[in-house]
């Protein structure tokens, strides 16, 4: 693999491109459909005047990348947090392409993100921030060209404001403009807890890989928002042991197992997973480093880098975030034989259960909760199958073989509509 420096090892999208040009290499990619799928079709770029509660005017930076709509429409969250930037959110749309190819659903790849810290805005501003930015973004959206849907800092709420908003401007009700909607708008039932409902499925597909069972699985997780809480929640239902959980204002440690179900109405009063009474309170940072069977990252990009990935003392790394290891901690663990299940596959749940949601606002009939949770867990059993198949096959690495099935399917596509003529 490309050498890379340690500015680039950090860049979201020069990680991206790194594994994305490895994968073309692999795959004998045409040069001319590689150079098509390595950029984004469109980048959008907007400035968001907000009115703030106290009176005073901010003007927030936004942005929507499409990268590819070979496979249909871009699909992909929005993400609010300080560190949003383009290269992230370029990343994150291009990740989007992936990983809808790899569980083989009709969307393509986009995602948004906002510069802000949605943690010191109210309820208001939040508001007014969302329905501003889906306004300047009103020609780019819809169900037939780009389905947003929650990330990182959004939540049913916000896509509740999205749609909202974008049915003003189309003077029609229009659920199927994003998924992750409250249920009674349209949203889809099990959504919120899909993604880590979908973690918790690969899991069991690498523990039967591994001739490992849940019963003595120890897990640690990284970050108990959306993504981290349902797969804690998920796995400790199916007797998987969560001796750790780690997030940005400190960790908890139990060897006998935290409970989960306790530690989320601790949450809910305190606002913070510190201070629970069932578990020790441990250095987040330490936390995952400590000896695990199962490290599931779920909390942000790039915790995983050469500077701490020779520490790792897991079996298997589920990646519940998107691109939380870096190439070069690839290859350390790579080298320590860790067992990777790569984002792109690992965290497709929730946009699996997206593609659901959006079926079921087109055709108007809604499914109950066990008919959506068997055609995720169909569809992520058969994904990880899938991966595994085409990593033996083509004698490369999980990572490497999610990206190559992606961009075989991908470039398919792409060269058949001929989209370059
Ligand atoms: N929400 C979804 O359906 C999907 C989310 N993802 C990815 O999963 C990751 C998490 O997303 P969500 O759970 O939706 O976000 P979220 O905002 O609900 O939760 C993120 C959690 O991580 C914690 N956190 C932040 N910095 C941390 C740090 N340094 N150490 C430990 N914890 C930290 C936050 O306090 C928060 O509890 C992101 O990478 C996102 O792109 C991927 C697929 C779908
Ligand atoms: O549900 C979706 O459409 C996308 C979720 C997402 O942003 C992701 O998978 O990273």
């Amino acid at each position: 693999m490309q050498t890379l420096t340690l500015e680039q090892e950090t860049n979201p999208w020069e990680a991206q491109a790194a594994r994305f040009d490895f994968a073309a290499k692999k795959l004998n990619l045409d040069q001319g459909i590689w150079k098509v799928l390595r950029q984004p079709t469109r980048e959008i770029i907007i400035h968001i005047p907000v009115g703030m509660d106290d009176g005073s005017i901010e003007v927030f930076t936004g942005y929507r990348v499409q990268h590819s709509a070979a496979r249909g429409p871009g699909k992909g969250g929005i993400r609010y947090s300080p560190d949003v930037s383009l290269d992230e959110v370029r990343a994150l749309a291009s990740w989007m392409t992936w990983k809808c190819a790899v569980v083989n659903i009709p969307f393509g790849g986009a995602k948004g993100g906002v510069i802000c810290d949605p943690k010191k805005m109210s309820q208001g501003e939040l508001e007014r921030l969302t329905r501003r930015y889906t306004a300047e973004l009103i020609e780019f959206l819809g169900p037939e060209k780009d389905v947003p849907a929650p990330d990182m800092g959004t939540d049913e709420q916000t896509m509740a404001w999205i749609m909202d908003t974008y049915s003003m401007h189309m003077r029609q009700t229009v659920n199927a403009v994003v998924t992750g909607k409250p249920v009674n708008l349209g949203g889809s039932r099990g959504r919120k807890e899909a993604t880590g409902r979908g973690v918790s499925v690969v899991c069991d597909e690498a523990l039967k890989q591994l001739g490992m069972s849940p019963q003595g699985t120890k897990v640690i997780v990284q970050g108990f928002g959306n993504v981290g809480s349902n797969t804690a929640k998920h796995l400790a239902e199916k007797g998987y042991t969560i001796i750790g959980i780690a997030e940005y204002d400190g960790g908890l440690f139990n060897a006998k197992g935290i409970d989960i179900a306790a530690l989320t109405a601790h949450r809910k009063e305190a606002g913070t997973i510190t201070g629970f009474r069932g578990a020790e309170a441990a250095n987040s940072s330490e936390l995952i480093t400590q000896p695990c069977d199962i490290l599931i990252p779920a909390a942000m990009e790039n915790v995983i880098t050469s500077r701490n990935a020779d520490k790792l003392r897991c079996r298997i790394l589920c990646e519940g975030a998107n691109g939380p290891t870096t190439p070069i901690a690839d290859e350390i663990l790579g080298d320590k034989r860790v067992f990777i299940i790569p984002d792109i596959l690992a965290n497709a749940g929730g946009v699996t259960t997206s593609y659901f949601e959006w079926v079921q606002d087109r055709m108007g009939y809604f499914w109950t909760e066990p008919e959506v949770n068997q055609r995720l867990d169909h569809i992520m059993s058969t994904s990880f199958h899938d991966v595994i198949a085409y990593s033996k096959t083509h004698n490369v690495n999980n990572r490497i073989a999610a990206y190559m099935l992606a961009i075989d399917r991908v470039a398919y596509t792409t060269k058949q509509r001929g989209m370059y003529a």
